[in-house]
């Protein structure tokens, strides 16, 4: 698995803020003039002080200033308010729509799958999820910087104007500041601890609404169970958030009790210099105003810290995922295309991997020999390694170590994208894809126009033609009952549109087919494969190693070479006949199989 690391705050904000001036420099520039209009709302107890001395001082120069003052500043303020806030929030909606397709388009470009099968990036990608509004509100996150930068500068100076003794709340208001680096803490901690629970009730409250799940829970009387466990999932994923909260709360309502106190004792001091007449009356006034305003700003600064690093670590998780797409590119950075035809075959020699968060490897020093225009079964008791040769094959997972050649050539130094168009597949856990019953044959080759032909010619060579009969406009036939007009498919039925889509390459050089008649029953599994292996033959020539995993052994037989794997080693080679003169492992599991058939 990956060794990328997370990168630094400083590259995720510059990301960031790039990212968001590129996306609109317009709307950045009148998302701004929110921060003006902030700068005149903090003018505004200045304003009414000049108001109040000069009514107070019957000058009616100030009061004209203070009054023309208020009415200008609260016009203008509302027209740049309102603009603003518009810029702002149509711009947050358009990069959090762009970075939500970033992270889509990211995701679904990884050449292989590690990733997905390691719990520590499953977290990684919880989090980022459950957060993504921060990451979607990067650009909210920077205005408001400038906003809540610009608006208390503005009250510290009209707080300085009207007493520089208020700026003393500037030393209590330190430790607000000083208390983000706890609440930020634990934000983060929370993030991570909630993670893997959060990730157990998506998956809990996913079986009980899914279909096939949700019917398994009610057959077997365990919806109420597995409704508690996802509820006790919800609870645990919830816990570290609420226990932060609470724990930021009592902080801050401490902060805020020592402001209060501070600020009222501010605050006689001056009401005793006024009844002196050392203070004016009108300064007092911009003191009772300013003094709410101070702690909003102060408040402000803390919350913009919280928000600015929720939003950095948004960016930074993003940025390592772009990295890790990026690393996993160098790995196959190769550009050879395969040959045309196999004369050789494929080889893999000390193969050795385990996969992300295993303790222990399922291939330790595998080596096997795939001849070019063979048909081989593999074999194997469940979790001896089968599907996980199909996926080494295919590059879905890399090698920790040894190596698989395609005709003397290492599979790293090949194009990956080059070496998928030559290969092909059918699976048992394969996609329902609910689209036509024609997309969803013709995605199996998309370099092929998917005509009537060319997707009936799949049908055939899948030996599923009579799965025509259940779509009504035929190949234009919606499939899944969700869509309108859509049709209902059998298992059966949706795996052998599956294993039309395999068959869509007409000549791969490699086809898999891991499991893809598992639904069938054993006598049409059988005929599909003898018929596969008839194919294979027939095409030879271009020395294509057709490849069937299965567990039943009555199909292989057709098989021109069986290959029997036991945890994770290759325990047995040969063709069915010599196998079962050998009167070992293979031979003991085909007799057992077979009385069971007898
Ligand atoms: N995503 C995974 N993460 C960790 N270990 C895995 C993962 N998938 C498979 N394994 C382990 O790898 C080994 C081989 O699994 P694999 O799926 O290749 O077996 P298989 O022969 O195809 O089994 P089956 O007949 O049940 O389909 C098993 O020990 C399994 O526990």
């Amino acid at each position: 698995m990956s060794a990328v690391s997370e990168p630094g705050a400083l590259r995720a904000t510059r990301f960031l803020v790039g990212a968001s001036w590129r996306n609109g420099p317009g709307a950045f520039v009148l998302s701004l003039f929110e921060t003006v209009g902030r700068v005149l709302e903090a003018l505004v107890p200045l304003l009414v002080g000049l108001l109040v001395t000069g009514a107070l001082q019957h000058d009616v120069a100030l009061v004209w200033w203070g009054g023309a003052g208020i009415v200008v500043s609260q016009g203008l303020q509302f027209v740049l308010m309102t603009v603003g806030v518009h810029a702002r929030l149509d711009m947050t909606d358009r990069i959090g729509h762009d970075f939500e397709e970033r992270v889509g388009r990211l995701s679904g470009s990884v050449a292989t799958t590690d990733h997905l099968d390691d719990p520590a990036h499953q977290d990684r990608m919880q989090s980022f999820t459950e957060r993504s509004g921060a990451l979607g509100g990067a650009f909210n996150a920077l205005v408001n910087t400038f906003n809540n930068a610009a608006s208390p500068i503005t009250t510290f100076v009209v707080a300085w104007l009207a007493d520089p003794r208020l700026l003393l709340l500037l030393i209590v208001a330190i430790p607000s500041t000083w208390a983000v680096k706890f609440t930020t803490r634990w934000d983060e901690q929370a993030e991570h601890a909630s993670a893997p629970a959060g990730r157990l009730s998506g998956h809990l409250m996913g079986a009980m609404v899914e279909p096939t799940p949700a019917s398994e829970l009610r057959v077997m009387g365990a919806r109420a169970k597995i409704a508690t466990r996802a509820s006790e999932a919800v609870r645990a994923w919830r816990r570290p958030s609420v226990v932060a909260a609470r724990h930021t709360s009592v902080l801050t309502s401490a902060i805020s009790t020592i402001y209060l106190l501070s600020a009222t004792a501010i605050l006689v001091w001056m009401t005793r210099d006024a009844l002196h007449g050392a203070v004016t009356v009108g300064a007092l006034t911009t003191a009772v105003l300013v003094i709410g305003d101070f702690r909003d700003s102060v408040e402000s600064i803390s919350w913009t810290f919280t928000m600015t690093s929720r939003m950095v670590r948004a960016g930074r998780r993003y940025l390592w995922l772009s990295d890790y797409v990026a690393e996993v590119d160098a790995i196959h950075a190769g550009t050879l295309s395969p040959p045309q035809r196999l004369t050789e075959g494929i080889r893999l020699r000390d193969v050795t991997f385990t996969y992300p968060g295993a303790k222990t490897p399922t291939f330790l020093g595998l080596s096997l020999d795939l001849p070019a225009g063979s048909t081989v079964a593999i074999v194997g008791e469940n979790g001896a390694g089968k599907s996980t040769l199909v996926k080494l094959l295919t590059g879905i997972h890399d090698l920790d170590e040894g190596e698989i050649t395609i005709d003397g050539v290492d599979l790293r130094d090949l194009s990956l994208p080059r070496w998928r168009a030559s290969s092909s597949g059918a699976f048992q856990d394969h996609m329902r894809f609910e689209v036509s019953a024609r997309d969803a044959i013709g995605l199996g080759d998309l370099e092929q126009e998917p005509t009537d032909d060319v997707v009936r010619g799949a049908l055939t060579r899948a030996s599923a033609t009579d799965v025509l009969r259940a779509l009504p406009d035929g190949l234009d036939t919606q499939l899944g009952t969700d869509w309108p007009g859509g049709v209902g498919l059998s298992g059966g039925q949706w795996q052998r549109l599956a294993i039309a889509r395999g068959m869509m390459r007409e000549r791969p050089l490699l086809l898999v087919l891991d499991e893809p008649t598992s639904a069938l029953d054993p006598a049409t599994e059988h005929r599909l494969f003898d018929g596969y292996a008839e194919a294979a033959r027939r095409t030879r020539d271009n020395g294509g190693i057709t490849l069937l995993v299965t567990h039943r052994f009555s199909t292989v037989s057709a098989a021109d070479l069986v290959v029997v794997l036991d945890q994770g080693q290759v325990a047995e080679v040969g063709t069915h006949a010599d196998l079962i003169a050998r009167g070992g492992h293979y031979a003991q599991l085909y007799e057992l199989q077979a009385a069971g058939y007898r």
